[in-house]
């Protein structure tokens, strides 16, 4: 009975520790299957992160994931899990190749970038330092992704220096524009003989297609050839100047010697007339006390002698005084008429200057300055007379067909006859100027409202019968006017703008007429 009890005493303590046993058996399954559960997990979000590289291994992880969750199929998923580690494998090596090959063509797109001509120093050094780099693998695509960036950055730099030169270089319509008002102001510029040819070869060079160079060179040379020429003027009036200075001067030491020398005369004359005075007082006092005739006779002829000696004296130092005058004089003269002549010349040379000022440098013509004065002229003789004054403005019809055809040279010809032939259709009181370009201003004086149409017609037709030949061809050039008259109360400068406008409607009415604003 003892040992029975003994027995199952002992048969319950290793049942105790049988269940403690099993309960710490669960407890650690529990614990591991918790894990493996993480583990499975982790892996459906590995699988998930390596998803779009190769769509076999997308297919298969996605169906791994599914496996996954059933935790009971876990033993299903084992073929999986051996497929997708050959696949892996060959994932990792065609990656590894294809990185190899991009490092390839990064390095063929730096060698290209390389041979971009005008890049900065600074980025040539990045770039070939960027190149060394490039030999060493890539092993992830976080090692190529970088590279493709600097590659993009290098580009967008080169790409922003050659828009920057390309912009600098372009010739844009304002560039257009200055080249077409330096043209025309080289035209109104009178310049000298020996300058006119380059200034030509500069005009020409403007009117084609032009780079920016020459539009700044032309610019450069100009500037030059006006600087060049005040300098001249400049020296021309310094060289009058200093030749009016040393006229000044000497007249002025002349003037001074000659004042010196008469007050020097006049003194020695007042001092020679005093004892001639004393004399012919010694002359009384010594005979009033004389009664003896010989001593008498000896005494006055002892005094006469001494007044002639004073006398000729005198006379000698008149005689001189007058020589030296003379020469003075004479001087003088020499120096005011050399004077005369320099100031002539220069005279000349300013009102040649002031002509030419006035003149336009192409056709001869009164240039602008000079028809707004003689505008002014003929208003205040309307004002005063209330003469009738028309103002009309001629524009030759397709006159930019002449110059693309024939050459700009040959333009400027054109306008030299046709400017003769307007000036030559006119009266003397009547005014012609080159308004600019190829528009001329006709102001006409005391014509009556019946004349002026068929006088504008004849100036037309006088430009048209001009019989121009170029290259062998006969052209006919025609022009278009229009004209106004002025009216009570209006400005010259509004009787231009409907004379302006009765042009523009000339030139819509198919040009080669004549059309007055009534
Ligand atoms: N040769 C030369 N051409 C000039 C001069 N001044 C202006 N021109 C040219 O005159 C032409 C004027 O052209 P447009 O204003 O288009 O007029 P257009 O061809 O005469 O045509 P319409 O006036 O409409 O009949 C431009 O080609 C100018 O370059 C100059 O001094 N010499």
């Amino acid at each position: 009975m003892k040992d029975a009890d003994a027995n199952t005493s002992q048969l319950n303590v290793l049942q105790q520790k049988l269940y403690s046993a099993r309960q710490a058996l669960d407890e650690m399954s529990e614990d591991q299957n918790e894990k493996l559960q993480l583990l499975l997990q982790f892996i459906a979000q590995l699988s998930l992160a390596c998803k779009g590289q190769n769509v076999e291994l997308d297919n298969k992880l996605a169906k791994l994931r599914h496996k996954l969750t059933r935790f009971n199929q876990i033993d299903d998923a084992v073929p999986d899990l051996n497929d997708i580690n050959a696949i892996l494998k060959l994932q990792y090596s065609r990656v590894t190749q294809q990185l190899d090959e991009s490092r390839g063509s990064l390095t063929n797109i730096i060698n290209h970038l390389q041979q971009v001509e005008s890049i900065p120093t600074k980025l040539k050094k990045e770039i070939s330092f960027f190149k060394k780099e490039l030999t060493k693998p890539f092993h992830t695509y976080w090692d190529y992704i970088p590279s493709v960036n600097k590659i993009v950055q290098f580009y967008d730099e080169v790409l922003a220096e050659k828009v920057l030169q390309g912009d600098q270089f372009k010739v844009l319509p304002r560039h257009r524009k200055s080249a077409q008002e330096l043209s025309q102001m080289l035209s109104e510029i009178e310049f000298r003989k020996e300058q006119r040819d380059l200034i030509s070869t500069i005009k020409k060079s403007l009117i084609e297609d032009f780079e920016l160079d020459t539009l700044l060179n032309a610019y450069q040379v100009v500037l030059g050839l006006l600087l060049d020429n005040i300098a001249k003027e400049k020296t021309a009036s310094q060289a009058f100047l200093f030749v009016l200075n040393d006229t000044l001067t000497n007249v002025r030491d002349v003037v001074t010697d000659s004042y010196t020398h008469t007050i020097k005369s006049f003194q020695v004359s007042k001092q020679l007339n005093r004892e001639m005075n004393n004399q012919v007082d010694n002359v009384s006092e010594s005979i009033a006390e004389i009664n003896d005739i010989n001593q008498l006779k000896t005494q006055v002829s002892v005094q006469l002698s001494a007044l002639r000696s004073a006398l000729n004296l005198k006379e000698a130092l008149e005689a001189k005084e007058q020589i030296k005058l003379k020469a003075s004089v004479e001087a003088l003269r020499v120096e005011l008429n050399d004077l005369s002549k320099e100031t002539e010349t220069f005279k000349k040379r300013l009102f040649e200057q002031q002509k030419l000022n006035r003149l336009d440098a192409l056709t001869q013509l009164p240039n602008r300055s000079a028809l707004e004065e003689r505008m002014e002229i003929e208003y205040r003789n309307y004002q005063r007379t209330k003469h009738p004054l028309w103002v009309a403005v001629a524009d030759i019809d397709y006159f930019k067909s002449v110059n693309d055809s024939y050459g700009h040279s040959t333009g400027d010809k054109t306008l030299q006859v046709i400017a003769m032939a307007l000036k030559n259709s006119l009266r003397d009181t009547e005014f012609v100027a080159r308004f600019g370009g190829e528009e001329f201003v006709l102001l006409l004086p005391n014509v009556e409202d019946d004349d002026i149409k068929p006088l504008l017609n004849r100036v037309r037709e006088k430009v048209k019968n001009i019989p121009f030949k170029f290259k062998d061809q006969k052209i006919t050039i025609t022009v278009s006017i229009g004209a106004a008259r002025i009216v009570e109360n209006e400005l010259i400068s509004e009787t231009f703008e409907r004379a302006d406008a009765a042009l523009y409607k000339a030139k819509h009415e198919s040009r080669d007429r004549v059309i007055i604003d009534l």
